[in-house]
């Protein structure tokens, strides 16, 4: 696999311990009782959220805390940037954590799956809620590794804004463009931190040149670093025209100095700083009309004199219209720069409030909330996070799932940290919540309070729609967007370690599947066994190893196989009859249609109907048709793959009365079938955006090997001493891939896969594959 797959670190369980500050101790026992604390053990804590200090004064804020002082945010970023380290780092500095975790010895928070521990990578994405500086800030750790693309897309849709963690010697990598598209989808505002400004090869201005010229973005920068690799030792904050320099001697770097840049000791530091904050000002007065009106008027013989709070309160504006993005750097990992960053996201990133969330209109206050993701757990069962936008939450009441259309009860009410859960009374908009009891939900559920408040909405959404007609229908509007679940591209068989032990397997699958959409399971129909598909080598892998961990099965995988889909050539008639008597009713059903080759990269076919076709039919018969032509084109003829890119037209259809509804779906289906085994057929493989990094003494070895891959260069960059290779190559030709570029490179190449899109093979390659397949697969 990837090569920081080979990080394999100690599981060091700490004894768990809750540290209560001893001021006000009998004080905040009896809040905590009230509050029925909650602390499954595992971890240090110094204290929880908000009470650190002396401070329990106000319990309320630590429940339901302004909404104002809200940010709901996420750090993304490419595989080994550093999102992690960064996290761990902040929840160690906002007093949330006791000791400083570290990726390289697997004791981190967030990484709390057992996998992740020992790989050293973030696999499933983990809501920790802590304070800074009276801020209330839930952060979402999303991951890094393009098998999990899912996990980060259902992460951003419930933040507010977003961290870009960037490796300062790479600058802007394959990964960090999706995490970085995906962003903009979701109409997320952004800050960047430039990390790892310790390594050799840091460069802050390549870094910056990177994310202007890849990511197309203004980068504001509010800060530069004092050194770079080995001499990096802070920042400049060019805002307040302050040097931020941390103790050598502080090994937590808790302790660093804020110190006015002054003519007499920094002059040459300060002649920089000011002209780079002279250039911040007039580019935030470029993109924000308001700060323009107030540097032309007062301040336009002068910027020196502009005071630092005005020129944030712009900058917090442009980053809201997403025009720019504030840049800072720092080293996580030496402990510096993640304090000036938590001020950032506090200072910058929006609070739910700000957020302009169209939907809220039709709820007006009521309860609307969306399940972002669901766990098992074994004592308690369903864990659902949920992101709550409007109303309130409470223990022990009902809410209505709007997509299940269904009414659930929650039992208990819990605030997230990480594997840890601290037991609360209720919940308001703009929190992350963590509800137990919930059988039916599943990720991407809208959750309101109850049937009639959503029908309410519905009304309103009407309304409104009348006024300002739309492509979209109300339902759709009401429901919180969807996450778009990708095509799995691999499959394998699975299978229990007896038969016995088939429902055990079938209830594990279950549950993995409600906590990863992802994640898809079949019944082969011809051999009868359990198939796996996903996302990559690495998510089978990861299922696997979770089905032993987690629900004590032995299970054997099959070999990993590419998942293909099929197209055709050239258009085809098809006529069938379906003619059955069962009892004493018959059932006729006679259909023309034809089958043609369209441009679409879809599996779902375009059903058209000929001129008076169809026109009288009743919605249930079309229903049956519908359904009939869709599950023909699940299996093509050549491998059983799905069907992409075809329109079909129905030409005559004559249905004798009294004929169900299946047997008219039977024969429009046999008659699809009938269609695309006449016609010219072409096998579709999977092809991968691929981008490699290594030593430039390694490009060779690498080239010559991703030519027997059948790989196509696009590019060849140079960043320093590394050569990138960015091109195309078939997902089938990639398989263990990182074992051989690591045997190639010494170890030194990493790289990144993307689903590009389905390609045609050429014939050659199509035989060879068909005749490999045609042991396994029915093939004519
Ligand atoms: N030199 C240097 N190394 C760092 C820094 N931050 C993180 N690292 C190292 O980079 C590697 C990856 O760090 P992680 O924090 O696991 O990165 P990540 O982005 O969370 O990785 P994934 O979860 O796999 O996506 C580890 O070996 C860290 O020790 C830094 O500031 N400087």
């Amino acid at each position: 696999m990837f090569s920081h797959l080979g990080k394999f670190g100690v599981n060091h369980k700490k004894t768990p311990i809750l540290h209560i500050n001893n001021m006000c101790c009998s004080k905040i026992k009896a809040s905590l009782k009230r509050l029925k604390l909650y602390v499954p053990l595992g971890r240090n804590y110094s204290s929880l959220p908000g009470l650190v200090g002396n401070d329990i004064k106000s319990l309320h804020s630590i429940i339901s805390p302004p909404i104002a002082k809200i940010r709901n945010i996420g750090i993304m970023a490419h595989i080994d940037a550093g999102k992690t380290t960064t996290t761990e780092r902040i929840l160690y500095y906002s007093g949330y954590t006791r000791s400083l975790g570290d990726v390289d010895d697997g004791d981190t928070v967030t990484d709390f799956m057992a996998q992740e521990r020992e790989r050293g990578i973030t696999i499933q994405s983990a809501a920790v809620t802590f304070d800074w500086k009276g801020y209330r800030v839930n952060l979402i750790d999303t991951p890094g590794h393009v098998d999990f693309t899912l996990e980060v897309e259902r992460c951003l849709r419930v933040l507010d804004g977003a961290v870009a963690v960037f490796d300062a010697s790479a600058g802007v990598e394959a990964q960090t463009l999706t995490v970085w598209r995906q962003a903009d989808k979701h109409k997320i505002p952004r800050i960047c931190f430039l990390n790892k400004m310790d390594k050799t090869g840091a460069s802050f201005k390549y870094a910056v040149e990177s994310i202007r010229e890849k990511l197309k973005a203004k980068p504001l920068l509010l800060q530069l670093p004092l050194g770079e690799g080995k001499a990096f030792k802070g920042v400049v904050d060019v805002v307040s025209k302050e040097k931020l320099v941390w103790n050598r001697k502080s090994e937590d770097g808790k302790d660093f100095e804020r110190k006015p840049l002054l003519e007499m000791s920094d002059a040459e530091l300060l002649k920089e700083t000011t002209e780079a904050r002279n250039a911040l000002i007039e580019q935030v007065a470029d993109l924000d009309d308001e700060f323009a009106d107030l540097v032309l008027g007062e301040f336009s013989e002068n910027f020196d004199l502009l005071p630092a709070e005005k020129l944030q309160t712009a900058i917090h504006r442009v980053t809201l219209a997403q025009t720019a993005v504030p840049v800072l750097c720092g080293s996580a990992l030496k402990n510096k720069g993640v304090q000036p960053l938590l001020d950032a996201i506090t200072m910058y990133l929006p609070s739910p409030e700000e957020r302009n969330y169209e939907f809220l209109q039709w709820y007006k206050g009521d309860l609307c909330a969306l399940a972002f993701k669901v766990l098992h757990d074994k004592q308690r069962g369903p864990l659902v996070f949920m992101r709550i936008y409007s109303g309130m939450i409470k223990p022990q009441s009902a809410i209505y799932n709007f997509n299940g259309n269904c009414t659930e009860r929650i039992s208990r009410l819990l605030l997230p940290f990480a594997d840890q859960h601290i037991e609360i009374p209720s919940l308001t908009a703009g929190n992350i919540a963590l509800t137990v009891g919930l059988k039916h939900t599943a990720t991407g559920d809208t959750i309101v309070s109850s049937k009639s408040s959503a029908l309410a909405a519905a009304r309103r959404a009407e309304r409104e729609g009348e006024k300002k007609p739309r492509q979209n229908n109300e339902a759709e509007r009401l429901l919180l967007a969807g996450v778009e679940i990708p095509e799995p591209v691999f499959f394998c068989t699975i299978e229990p370690p007896s038969v016995a032990r088939q429902p055990d397997l079938d209830y594990a699958l279950k549950c993995l599947q409600r906590e990863d959409p992802s994640l898809k399971v079949k019944l082969d129909p011809d051999s009868g066994q359990t198939v796996l598909c996903g996302m990559g080598e690495l998510h089978i892998e990861i299922i696997h190893d979770r089905i032993k961990r987690e629900y004590g099965l032995e299970t054997y995988l099959g070999p990993l196989q590419v998942a293909y889909r099929e197209t055709i050539l050239n258009a085809v008639h098809a006529t069938d009859t379906l003619d059955r008597t069962l009892g004493d009713k018959r059932h006729l059903v006679t259909v023309e249609l034809e089958v043609k080759p369209i441009e679409a990269s879809s599996v779902t076919p375009v059903i058209k109907y000929a001129a008076g076709v169809g026109e009288d039919l009743p919605k249930v018969s079309q229903e049956a048709i519908e359904n009939g032509i869709h599950s023909a084109c699940l299996q093509g003829p050549l491998l059983g793959s799905p069907v992409q890119d075809v329109a079909i037209t129905l030409h005559s259809l004559i249905i004798h009365p009294g004929t169900s509804t299946t047997m008219i779906s039977a024969c429009v289906s046999r008659c699809v079938q009938k269609a695309l085994k006449k016609a010219d057929k072409q096998v579709l493989e999977p092809l991968m955006n691929l981008e490699v990094t290594m030593m430039r003494d390694y490009l060779s070895p690498v080239l010559a090997d991703l030519a027997q891959r059948r790989g196509t260069i696009q590019e060849i960059q140079t960043r320093q001493e590394n050569k990138i290779v960015i091109g195309f190559v078939p997902l089938a030709e990639i398989m263990g891939y990182s074992t051989v570029l690591r045997t190639l490179t010494s170890g030194s190449a990493t790289f990144a896969l993307e689903l590009s899109n389905y390609q045609a093979m050429n014939p050659q390659d199509q035989t060879t594959l068909l005749s490999r397949r045609s042991g396994l697969t029915q093939v004519l």
